[in-house]
Formats: structure tokens, C-alpha cells, sequence
């Protein structure tokens, strides 16, 4: 993979997370910078073994089966309970997860051939299929393809072509005038929550290179270690939080509106400034907060997913 000929897009003259067509309204320039962006610099990726389509997919999957064995996740599925949601479990959510592996295979591949917005969407429309086929109609991890998707055909990119900055950067880079070009879909449950609100949603956050992966959850992740002295579970209820309290999350205002998301933003912020998961009984004080988002059915599905987003990344970058 590594020996083929694919030319990585040239880096934006600005950082594309400060200037993407998503937070700054302009298309990604693709010329050279002329000084070095503002993210910190690089995580470099794993060894070109570890880059493999097959290895970035079974590394998808893996993200998407941690996401779920995370407990409390405020009204989420877990292996715990269903959180606020009658139609699916963490078995259904695990099925999905498996029945998605060869999906995010055939991403990597795809991004390792450079390929553009249209073939991407065309597999990722039929690991939707997919998915709705292995859950019986249920939609469990429609958001998941697409973020985990792009990181994918970033990752297989990556590889192809030496990338060493963060593969957010990349999907920005490369996809991000067109993920932005693309209408949006006047039905989904996204679609009309832009129209009511004007939330970006799940593609803003990826033309502007997953900026809540990157700057939220990353970072949150390891606060979370340090706090738990290394307890990943709870690393992961720490990013959810964090994430909860900052992403304009298109699923919280669907079913909550304005003031569900403002509610589930302040449940996640007191929860932190009360020291997160550094605190004694942080377990029973977010399950109280999981419990009070079931009693007002609001669940964070965007947050779900860019906590599988950030565990991926950070199995690619080191
Ligand atoms: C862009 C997508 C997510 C459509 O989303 P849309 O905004 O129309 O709304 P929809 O309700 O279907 O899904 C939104 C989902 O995004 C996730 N989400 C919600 N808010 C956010 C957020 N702020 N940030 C990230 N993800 C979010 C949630 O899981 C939510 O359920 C996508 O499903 C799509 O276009 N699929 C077609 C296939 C495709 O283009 N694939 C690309 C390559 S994989
Ligand atoms: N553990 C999880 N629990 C719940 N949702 C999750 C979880 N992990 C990821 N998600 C994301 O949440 C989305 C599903 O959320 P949800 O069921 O609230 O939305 P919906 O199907 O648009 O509408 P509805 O409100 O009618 O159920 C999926 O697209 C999926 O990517």
C-alpha cells in the first residue's frame, strides 16, 4: 500500500480545523501552507503493518464495540441497559458493529486509492443497507459510518501516501469541499433539525476535520486516565461527558429541542466541575445524570459516536 502511487492533498495555506468551510463559511484551500497550522503537531501513525485496510477495519469495529461496553453514557445503550431507547441493546449494537467491519475495510481501501466523496458515499449507503438488513430497520450506527467512515478512507489514505499529521486534517483536506458541497438531506432526523435550528451535525464536524475528537475527547480521554488512575471505562464516561457538554449534538435537539440540548450541556458540565470521574462516587453521580436523561428521552447519539471516533484515533495515531 505504501508503495502506491497516490499524492496526499497538499496541506491547507490555513489550519483546515480554524478555517473549514463548516465553522468559517469558506472551501478548504488545497495549496501549500505558508506557515504551520495551528493543531499541535503530529500524532505520526503506527507502522505501515498497522495501517492495513483489514487491520483499520477491525479497528473501526473495535471502537464501535468499546462505545458500547461504556456505562453510565446519559441516555445511551450500553451492556448495562438500553438507555433511552426501546428499539436497540448493546447486542443489536454489537451485531452492527460486526456486520459494519467489511464496510470500513472497503473505505480504507477505497481512501488508499484516493478515492473521491461519490464512491465514499456509495459504500458508505450500502453499509447503511447493511446495517439495516443484520438489525431489522433499526438505526444503530447510521452517524457511525459516516465519521468512522471518513476516518477510514483517512487512515487507508494515510497509509498509502506517509501522511504523519492527524488523519482529522486529511478528511478536511481532501474531503471536505465536498462533504460541504453536498445538500443536505431534507428528511433525516439531521436534515430537519439544520433546517429548524441550523446545526451543522455530523457533517460540519467532519469538513471541519473532527474538531470534537480531536480538541474534546482526546484530551478528555487522558484527563480521564489520570483522574481513574488509569481505568479505561471510566476514561470513557469522561470523554462522553465532555463531548455531552460542548457538541451540538443534531440527535439531542431532535428530540429535545433547544432546551434539551441546554439541559444535557449543563447535566455534563456540573458533572465535570464536580471533578469528573476524579471524583468518589463519580459512577452513582452519572448514572443519576443517565437517569435523569431517560426520564426526558434525550439521547446523545453524536457524542456516542465521536467517543468510538476519538478511541479509533487513537489506536492509529500514537
Ligand atoms: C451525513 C449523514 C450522517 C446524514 O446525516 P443527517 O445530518 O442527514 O442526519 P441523520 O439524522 O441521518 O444522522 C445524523 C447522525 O449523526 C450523528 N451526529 C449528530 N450530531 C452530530 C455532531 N454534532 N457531530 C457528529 N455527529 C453527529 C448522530 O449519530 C446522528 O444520528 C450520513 O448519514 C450520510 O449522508 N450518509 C450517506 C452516506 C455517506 O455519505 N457516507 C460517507 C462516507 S462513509
Ligand atoms: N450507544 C449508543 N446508543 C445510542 N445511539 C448511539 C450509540 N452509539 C452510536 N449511536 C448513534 O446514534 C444514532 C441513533 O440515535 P437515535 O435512535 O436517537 O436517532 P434516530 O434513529 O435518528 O431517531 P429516533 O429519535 O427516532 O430514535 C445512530 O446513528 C448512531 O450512530
Amino acid at each position: 500500500m505504501a508503495g502506491m502511487a497516490v499524492g496526499c492533498p497538499p496541506l491547507a495555506a490555513q489550519d483546515p480545523i480554524r478555517a473549514s468551510p463548516g465553522r468559517a463559511g469558506g472551501a478548504v484551500p488545497m495549496t501549500m501552507p505558508q506557515t504551520a497550522p495551528a493543531r499541535p503537531a503530529s500524532p505520526t501513525l503506527r507502522p505501515e503493518h498497522r495501517t492495513s485496510p483489514d487491520w483499520i477495519g477491525r479497528q473501526a469495529a473495535r471502537a464501535l464495540i468499546l462505545e458500547v461496553e461504556t456505562w453510565p453514557k446519559p441516555g445511551l445503550v450500553s451492556h448495562i441497559d438500553t438507555g433511552a431507547h426501546q428499539d436497540m441493546d448493546a447486542a443489536l449494537l454489537r451485531l452492527s458493529a460486526r456486520t459494519l467491519e467489511p464496510y470500513f475495510v472497503a473505505l480504507a481501501e477505497a481512501g488508499a486509492a484516493d478515492a473521491g466523496m461519490d464512491r465514499l458515499r456509495l459504500i458508505g449507503l450500502e453499509a447503511e443497507a447493511a446495517m439495516r438488513q443484520a438489525t431489522g430497520n433499526v438505526n444503530t450506527h447510521r452517524g457511525a459510518i459516516f465519521g468512522l467512515g471518513l476516518l477510514a478512507a483517512a487512515a487507508g489514505l494515510a497509509g498509502a501516501c506517509a501522511w504523519r499529521r492527524p488523519l482529522g486534517i486529511l478528511i478536511a483536506a481532501r474531503w471536505g469541499g465536498e462533504i460541504t458541497a453536498k445538500p443536505q438531506e431534507a428528511a433525516s432526523h439531521g436534515g430537519i433539525v439544520a433546517r429548524r435550528y441550523r446545526a451543522g451535525g455530523a457533517r460540519e464536524e467532519a469538513a471541519a476535520g473532527m474538531p470534537s475528537v480531536y480538541d474534546v475527547a482526546r484530551p478528555a480521554l487522558r484527563e480521564g486516565r489520570r483522574l481513574a488512575a488509569g481505568d479505561e471505562e471510566a476514561a470513557r464516561v469522561h470523554a462522553c461527558m465532555a463531548l455531552i457538554a460542548t457538541v451540538e449534538d443534531s440527535n439531542l435537539l431532535y428530540r429535545g429541542g433547544i432546551d434539551g440540548l441546554a439541559f444535557a450541556r449543563a447535566a455534563a458540565l456540573r458533572f465535570l466541575r464536580d471533578g469528573g470521574v476524579g471524583c468518589r462516587h463519580w459512577r452513582w453521580a452519572a448514572k443519576a445524570i443517565h437517569d435523569d436523561f431517560v426520564a426526558r428521552n434525550l439521547s446523545p447519539g453524536g457524542c456516542a459516536d465521536l467517543l468510538a471516533m476519538a478511541l479509533f484515533t487513537e489506536a492509529l495515531e500514537s
